[in-house]
């Protein structure tokens, strides 16, 4: 049965269990993000991060365990019905239309919160108005958080890396969604474009209130960033717990800290 509540955990994950073939790249893993929580996924190489985003995201379906966002249950539903449940995600390669501008990039990010269609935005042509106009009043204000007035009329395509990386922030965000997924944010970018991601993020948490979940693999960012961190190896939970905790949590020192010292 479908129901909303407005106490208890934005996002509840139990005891995923995901396999492929002989592989099990998540072995029971249970965890929870509260609102606004900036929560960061970490662990080495094939530990099952991605697996995570996929299982979240309708990709994959679990063989066993349960999600659920605000007390509804999103396992096993399609990507698309995920994503109008409220998830959005931003991808390591971009999910940018390199040829069309920004703005309309963004514009195409809320898609699925447009309800007149283009036959009866004919018919209906002043109420049509009216909605692209808050429309692109919602993208104006992701426009100016992002600070990316400079480029709105530019192809995606044109855009400089950190610029693009930006964009895709932006188009997940016009999604108003109540949960982000982050895959690598600042994978490939310099010291510069990494330190103003993190500022954005942080703005992004601190305006919006949204709830992300962060998959990276800079120790320094995540540390810096996160309220919480939940560890995996080998596709296990071997930690969960703030920056400090997890830093100091032998189990995780020897998995991946140490192993990356
Ligand atoms: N589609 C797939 N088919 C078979 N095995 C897979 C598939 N996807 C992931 N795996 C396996 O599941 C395990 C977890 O992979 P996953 O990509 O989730 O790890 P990860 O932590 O994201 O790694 P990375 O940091 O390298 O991106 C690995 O052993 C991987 O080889």
């Amino acid at each position: 049965m479908e129901r909303v509540t407005a106490e208890g955990p934005l996002l509840e994950a139990r005891e995923l269990t995901l396999r492929f073939g002989g592989v099990t790249a998540l072995d029971g893993v249970s965890f929870e993000v509260a609102r606004g929580e900036l929560f960061a996924v970490i662990g080495p190489n094939g530990a099952g991060k991605t697996s995570i985003f996929n299982c979240l995201g309708g990709v994959y379906r679990p063989q066993h365990g349960t999600i659920t966002l605000e007390g509804n249950g999103l396992t096993g539903r399609a990507p698309a019905a995920v994503a109008a449940m409220g998830v959005a995600r931003t991808f390591q390669n971009l999910g940018l239309f390199r040829h069309l501008t920004l703005i309309d990039n963004l514009m195409l990010g809320r898609h699925h919160l447009m309800r007149t269609g283009f036959v009866s935005g004919m018919v209906w042509w002043g109420k049509a108005k009216r909605e692209e106009i808050s429309h692109r009043a919602a993208v104006e204000e992701i426009v100016e958080l992002l600070e990316l007035e400079p480029y709105r009329s530019t192809p995606a395509g044109l855009l400089p890396y950190g610029v693009a990386k930006r964009a895709e922030l932006g188009r997940a965000l016009a999604m108003e969604p109540k949960l982000l997924l982050l895959d690598e944010p600042v994978a490939g970018m310099n010291l510069e474009e990494t330190e103003d991601t993190a500022r954005y993020l942080l703005e992004i948490r601190r305006e919006l209130g949204l709830a992300m979940i962060l998959v990276e693999h800079d120790m320094r960012l995540v540390m810096d960033l996160a309220d919480r961190v939940l560890a995996l190896d080998f596709g296990v939970a071997i930690g969960t717990g703030t920056p400090e905790e997890i830093q100091h949590d032998p189990r995780v020192i020897d998995a991946y800290l140490g192993g990356a010292a």
